[in-house]
């Protein structure tokens, strides 16, 4: 089994921003990924476009055109603007992530106790639009059937919990915990993907769960390229998911 590897392109967009031009290139640094065999392109546009631009989703579709083995993953919190974008562009996936505007980051999954008439309202729009829709979960075996009933066609489980426990003596239980929701999940007929501060040094180890189709990285992914060059660091990711359990 391969894990399909799919990389956030936010900081690279967030790195632009910071300047007036194109500098550097989020079609620019995709292509060099795309031709060291990364499989997908990631972009996770906020309200405030102030990491990923709606712009740069077309711009990596038009990319992706000249990849056929290249998948565009689209991630956000379906508000009106981001959905117009999604449902026109046609990603090849779209996650669902609860985020609030002002969140630094993503810290949660849905809660499907609560949200749950949304999520199902927005992946049933997906499916009408020939997106595969996938939805940001926390590692929570129990939750899957609400995941499941919302008619999405896979999950992606939020591992911030599993990068923190990385290295201590909680890293064996929290992986447990990911493995018996991936299952769960996977029992039901929903596929997996996985991200959120994945890095070269844990993803190894959770890879050992069976049967993830995908994984994101984005943000350690850059400060690993800072260190050793982006090319050098987007192989032994290449590596590492052909190599999945
Ligand atoms: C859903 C998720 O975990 C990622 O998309 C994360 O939000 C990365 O985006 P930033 O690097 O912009 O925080
Ligand atoms: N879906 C997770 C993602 O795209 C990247 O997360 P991170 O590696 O930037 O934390």
């Amino acid at each position: 089994m391969s894990t399909f590897f799919s990389v956030n392109f936010n900081k690279i967009a967030l790195l632009r921003n910071s300047r007036g031009r194109d500098y550097p290139s989020v079609v620019e640094f995709a292509e060099m990924g795309l031709k060291v065999g990364i499989n997908g392109l990631t972009l996770h546009p906020r309200p405030d476009q102030r990491h990923a631009r709606y712009s740069d989703v077309y711009d990596l579709l038009t990319l992706s055109q000249r990849y056929p083995q290249a998948e565009v993953n689209i991630e956000g919190y379906p508000c009106e603007e981001f959905m117009k974008v999604v449902l026109d562009a046609k990603p090849h996936q779209c996650t669902l992530v609860p985020d609030d505007p002002a969140q630094i980051t993503s810290d949660h999954g849905w809660n499907l106790h609560q949200d749950f008439d949304l999520v199902k309202r927005i992946v049933s729009q997906l499916k009408a639009a020939g997106i595969r829709s996938s939805i940001f979960m926390d590692p929570v075996a129990s939750d899957m059937q609400l995941a499941k009933d919302t008619g999405a066609d896979r999950i992606e489980l939020y591992t911030e919990s599993y990068a923190q426990a990385f290295g201590t003596e909680q890293q064996e239980s929290v992986l447990a915990q990911f493995a018996e929701a991936a299952k769960a999940a996977q029992d039901i007929g929903l596929e997996v993907n996985a991200g959120h501060d994945l890095t070269l040094e844990n993803l190894t180890d959770f890879l050992t769960i069976k049967d993830i189709k995908e994984v994101s990285i984005g943000h350690a992914l850059v400060v690993e390229s800072l260190l050793q060059g982006y090319e050098p660091t987007l192989k032994q990711y290449v590596d590492i998911c052909r190599q999945s359990a």
